[in-house]
Formats: structure tokens, C-alpha cells, sequence
């Protein structure tokens, strides 16, 4: 029997639903395999040593530079342990191995934080992703909810604990070497970034009967301070520096966690350093697991340029908090989004598009007010 709910149960079928069938310029460009090596694999093996080749070396040339081109790079040798990585990675694959029924009892459609869905949290959204994921929100612990926290395999919720306790470990380092590649103290940006925040999504691509036609997650940054993406060895994380004309797809490498800058860095780096944009891809040969671990400040702090450089502006007109710049992120995503299908239902000419999306990047207007 086909199922309404998960995409497991559509994996057989010949044909991609119209629902998943993304506009022709959002499709993948390049294949989920065909690697690239541009992101650079930053081992962090004796960083804490504050030797004059050592910690020096890595963080202006391998990390500053990384940041500066991509706001993406790889780490190895970062000291969490691969026994626990691996559980981690196949009590998700138990999960979403399991019926329909079991899945959804966790199901977090209609807003709720953390659990079960297809697709993505975002509501009404035009066009839906082909993954399934689990969102669970571990930090701060006090707001700990275990309401959609799987259960099922029974180990899986202690050893996410466990997993997102080392992912802070990781996340506080690589925030220190991030601070002193932007010419601050070790410590500045997690003391900016206040009680420090986690979400983690454990991200299921199955296998897509038709992948040319679809996207496993479309092309994004993510919000926060840094993400630490585990991912197999399948493929299918793909990034970009020219807003999406040309893609590479980041090698698989065991045992490396993808870091991912997002927003709120780009701003405190005066938009020096990139926010990754990227996007996941999926194919008809192998299903994909990929476990992404968001690391934000809390809520209230403040989005704002930690220095300007002499005759720089500030890239961001006035200070917000987090959950403003969240807030305004997306929705100018949606909007943007709207717009596109307006501008396709209608017919509009490219250019005239380009100029509507461009607009609307800039200002919180609402659709109606662009189009007066
Ligand atoms: O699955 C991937 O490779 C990317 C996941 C991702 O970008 C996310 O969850 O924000
Ligand atoms: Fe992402």
C-alpha cells in the first residue's frame, strides 16, 4: 500500500510525484558523485598547540581562507570519537528504516518543534523536498523536550545525547579558531553569542526514482554561528560561491564533519567571511544519510559586524537580535519563492524577474507592496 506520509513508500514508483518537481533552474547541475576537491580538509591534529607552524598556520591559511572563499570546509583528526559517530549514524538508520506508523507516532507537522516530517518544517511550502528528516532541539538542556524525540531504536535517544554533547565540544574549538581568523580573541564569538543554542536535523534522502527532476533540500544557508555536517559516503552535499550558475559536490570523507558558516557569522565577520550556499541532491542508486548539527547564539543576541575595517560600511544597517535576523530570513525566502511562481504563472520576462528578486532581498515588503 502507498503511503501519504513517508517517502519510503514511494521509492518503488516509476514516476516523481508532481509535488517534489522543482522549477527547471533549481535542478541539479551536477551529478551527486562526481566529487569535487576545492573544499579544503583541515586537520585539526595538535591545533591546541600554540606552535609557530601549528595553530597559526591553520587558522590564517587553511581555516581564514576556507571561510573567505567558501564559508565551507572539512575537518579530520577533531578528536570525536568514531565509535560514537557511527552508532549515531545507524540507530538513524534503524529509524527511518522502520513502518510508516512508528515514524509518524513522532509526526511534527503543523508547526510543532522537533520530530518526525517529510520535506521541512516550513509550511506551504511550494515545492517539497525529497527527505525525511528528524529535527530535535538538545541545547539549552533546560528547554529539553522529549515529547518527538524518537524513542525507537531505544538506544538512539541516549546516544544523540551523547553525540550533540561532543558536537558543543567540537563546535566551542572550531568557534575559537573562526574568532582568531577574524582577527579576534579566541573566546569573542561564543561570548557574543550568549547561552548557546543546538538543533540538530538527522536528514534521510531515499533513494528518488527520478533525482534530475528533484532536490533532496533546495539551495539555502543556514541561519546560525556554524553547522557540523556528518555525512556518508554517497554524496550529495553540493555548494556554491556564484549564486547558484555553477556547483561543486563536496567529497565524502569518513569520519570529516562538513563545517558549514551561516548567517549570523557572516554578519559578525562583515560579510568577510561567506555563509555557505548549498543545497543536497539526491540520486536513484543509494539512499542518504546526512546528520547536520546547527550551532546558534541564543535568541537574543546580537546580529552585528564584531569590526569594520577603515573605510568599510557595515553590511547590515542596524543591529538585530537573532531571532529578528531569523524572522526576516526567511521571509524573504518565501517570498522570493512566491515570487518565482508569480513570475512564471504570469510569463514575466527574466530580467524583469531578476529585478523583482533582487528588490525583494533588500526589504521586508510583503509581495503585494513589490508589485504596487
Ligand atoms: O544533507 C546535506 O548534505 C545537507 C543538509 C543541510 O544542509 C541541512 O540540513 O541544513
Ligand atoms: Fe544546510
Amino acid at each position: 500500500m502507498v503511503s501519504a506520509y513517508t517517502l519510503t513508500s514511494l521509492v518503488e514508483e516509476k514516476k516523481l510525484q508532481n509535488r517534489f518537481i522543482v522549477e527547471e533552474d533549481e535542478r541539479p547541475k551536477v551529478a551527486y558523485n562526481q566529487f569535487s576537491d576545492v573544499i579544503p580538509v583541515i586537520s585539526l591534529d595538535g591545533i591546541e598547540d600554540d606552535s609557530p607552524g601549528g595553530r597559526r598556520e591553520v587558522i590564517r591559511n587553511q581555516i581564514g581562507q576556507a571561510c573567505e572563499e567558501w564559508g565551507l570546509f572539512q575537518v579530520v583528526d577533531h578528536g570525536v570519537d568514531t565509535k560514537l559517530v557511527h552508532d549515531m549514524a545507524n540507530l538513524a538508520r534503524e529509524f527511518f528504516a522502520l513502518p510508516d506508523e512508528e515514524k509518524m507516532r513522532f509526526d511534527m507537522s503543523g508547526g510543532k518543534k522537533g520530530g518526525f516530517i517529510v520535506s521541512s518544517h516550513i509550511q506551504n511550502e511550494l515545492v517539497a523536498n525529497w527527505r525525511e528528516m528528524v529535527a530535535v532541539v538538545p541545547y539549552p538542556i533546560r528547554e529539553r523536550d522529549y515529547t518527538r524525540w524518537p524513542d525507537n531504536p531505544k538506544e538512539w535517544r541516549p546516544a544523540t545525547e551523547i553525540y550533540s554533547e561532543n558536537m558543543m565540544g567540537l563546535a566551542e574549538k572550531l568557534l575559537g579558531l573562526i574568532s582568531e581568523a577574524m582577527g579576534l580573541k579566541t573566546d569573542t564569538i561564543t561570548k557574543v553569542c550568549g547561552e548557546m543554542a543546538q538543533r540538530m536535523a538527522i536528514n534521510f534522502y531515499p533513494k528518488c526514482p527520478e533525482p534530475n527532476l528533484a532536490i533532496g533540500l533546495k539551495r539555502h544557508t543556514d541561519p546560525g554561528a556554524i553547522t557540523l555536517l556528518l555525512q556518508d559516503k554517497v554524496g550529495g552535499l553540493q555548494a556554491t560561491k556564484d549564486g547558484g550558475e555553477n556547483w561543486i559536490t563536496v567529497q565524502p570523507i569518513e569520519d570529516a564533519f562538513v563545517v558549514n558558516l551561516g548567517d549570523y557569522s557572516y554578519y559578525l565577520s562583515n560579510g568577510r567571511f561567506k555563509n555557505a550556499d548549498h543545497q543536497a541532491v539526491v540520486n536513484h542508486e543509494h539512499n542518504r544519510l546526512s546528520i547536520a548539527t546547527f550551532i546558534n547564539p541564543e535568541q537574543e543576541a546580537i546580529v552585528y559586524p564584531l569590526n569594520i575595517e577603515e573605510g568599510e560600511n557595515a553590511i547590515i544597517e542596524e543591529a538585530i537580535t537573532f531571532a529578528e535576523m531569523y524572522k526576516r530570513n526567511m521571509f524573504n525566502h518565501s517570498e522570493r519563492s512566491k515570487l518565482k511562481k508569480l513570475a512564471k504563472d504570469q510569463n514575466l520576462p527574466k530580467e524583469e524577474l531578476e529585478k523583482m528578486l533582487k528588490n525583494s532581498g533588500k526589504t521586508t515588503k510583503s509581495l503585494k507592496e513589490l508589485l504596487a
